[in-house]
């Protein structure tokens, strides 16, 4: 298999690093959307978001999904990635979709641990709970829908990266 393989799911599920971990592991190439924006653009989220709305950042990071897609290359997304029905056609018929999924309370847990505030603007303007809470309420089923297997992103990255090993050697889930 040289398909790429799509790293998907809330932030502070572990696209980033668990996804970097498993390139490792595989051999790949790693690429994140986030740090490709900043490496050509010198933006960050934050910058992008403040000049252009959220509007002008989706429309980058489709335009990045696209540049970064390779073989052998492990993508991690952002968490907003799934947003857009082209972005997740896109990723379902390029690659391999792995969701990494943990509850809200986790993510909260580990945002609050590593803010990293100009990757992570605010989505909502609520605490930090809350708006794991929302934005898995409104994006729950677009990550399934988008994913090829659902990984339990809650152990640690080293047992998450086997767990996504072990998905890997499946035939496709859906
Ligand atoms: N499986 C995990 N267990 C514990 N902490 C994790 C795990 N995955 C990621 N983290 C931590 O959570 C934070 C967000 O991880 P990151 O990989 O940037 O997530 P994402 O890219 O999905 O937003 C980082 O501080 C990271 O070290
Ligand atoms: O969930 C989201 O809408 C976003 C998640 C972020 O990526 P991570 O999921 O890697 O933090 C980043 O792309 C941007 O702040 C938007
Ligand atoms: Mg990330």
């Amino acid at each position: 298999m040289t398909q790429p393989i799509f790293m998907v799911g809330a932030r502070g599920a572990g696209k980033t690093t668990v996804g970097s971990a498993l390139a490792k592991t595989l051999g790949y190439k790693f690429v994140d959307t986030d740090q490709h924006l900043l490496r050509t653009s010198g933006l960050s989220v934050a910058d992008i978001v403040d000049r252009e709305g959220w509007e002008g950042f989706r429309r980058r990071e489709t335009e990045a999904l696209k540049a970064v897609c390779s073989p052998l290359t492990v993508v991690a997304t952002g968490g907003g990635a799934v947003l857009a029905q082209e972005n997740r056609d896109f990723m379902r018929e390029a690659g391999t979709v792995i969701y990494l999924r943990s509850p809200a309370s986790t993510l909260a847990n580990r945002l609050e641990d590593a803010p990293q505030e100009d990757q992570r603007p605010t989505l909502t303007g609520r605490p930090i709970t809350e708006e794991m809470m929302q934005v898995l309420n409104e994006r729950e089923a677009l990550y399934q829908e988008a994913a090829h297997h659902v990984v339990d992103g809650t152990q640690d990255p080293a047992q998450v990266v086997d767990s996504v090993m072990d998905a890997l050697a499946l035939p496709m889930a859906r």
